[in-house]
């Protein structure tokens, strides 16, 4: 059986807790737009060879000029994406043609090429897998008064990211099964999981940030100016 590996981009949000004019996907960082850092990583990762941008539909022109402009020829299709991210991740996802798909959030520009290698490894391995860090703070549960119910286990908690890999078979079955049920998850692997699929979490870095408030911008800028230093 191949072992093709494609690649679904989501990038169809509107950036509310941003709070720019511009959606964040395509602010500039050092000259160039988010999403085409994203894309970039995974055009240049030599397992992915196909990928689908999932985007605004009043962004698709602007995106397929830049897939021409950036010379990013793994992206086959930029399509629509839908009102919640599960849904643009579902409408990817039809139009991926490859045995396993890595689905990823176009506002992660600092994944890794090892960290996208490892996911896929696990995945290889176990079934499905998600990159992830261990969390730094001490997490509560806490009512709608703001009472602290509980404090769970820091050992046992992680901050999930993506990617987040799977066979592409198995992620469609899962997603239909979530449409049918009216499940919505804030992650692919929530719905992996209520459909059995065994999940590996790879301890990832905690610079693979999801650009989603304003201080994370700060963070960005600076990340992607040290990087940049780093390779000239
Ligand atoms: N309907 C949606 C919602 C989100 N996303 C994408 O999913 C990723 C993670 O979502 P998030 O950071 O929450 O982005 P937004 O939904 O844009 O942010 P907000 O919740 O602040 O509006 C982003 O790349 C975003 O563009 C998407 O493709 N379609
Ligand atoms: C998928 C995700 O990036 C994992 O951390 C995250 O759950 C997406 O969150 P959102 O803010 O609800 O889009």
């Amino acid at each position: 059986m191949s072992n093709s590996v494609g690649a679904v981009i989501v990038a169809a949000g509107r950036g509310t807790r941003m709070g720019t004019v511009e959606s964040k996907q395509y602010l500039l960082l050092q000259g160039k737009p988010i999403i085409v850092h994203t894309l970039e990583v995974f055009q240049r990762h030599p397992l992915i060879s196909e990928i689908v941008l999932v985007t605004g539909k009043e962004d698709v022109d602007r995106c397929r000029e830049w897939a021409k402009a950036y010379r990013l020829d793994k992206v086959v299709s930029v399509v629509t994406g839908g009102s919640e991210r599960q849904h643009s991740v579902h409408l990817g996802l039809r139009h991926l043609k490859t045995t396993w798909v890595m689905v990823h959030d176009g506002v992660r520009p600092f994944v890794q090429i090892n960290e996208i290698t490892a996911c896929y490894e696990h995945a290889r391995e176990i079934g499905a897998s998600v990159l992830a860090v261990p969390v730094k703070d001490t997490i509560k549960q806490v009512d709608k008064d703001g009472k602290v119910l509980s404090t769970p286990d820091r050992r046992s908690l992680w901050a999930i990211q993506t990617p987040q890999t799977f066979r592409l078979s198995e992620l469609l079955v899962a997603y239909e099964s979530a449409e049918r049920d009216g499940f919505l998850g804030t992650d692919d692997s929530s719905l992996a999981e209520r459909s059995g699929i065994p999940v590996a979490v790879v301890e990832g870095s905690y610079a693979n940030i999801k650009i989603t408030t304003p201080e994370d911008l700060d963070f960005a800028e600076f990340t992607q100016r040290s990087r940049g230093e780093v390779q000239t």
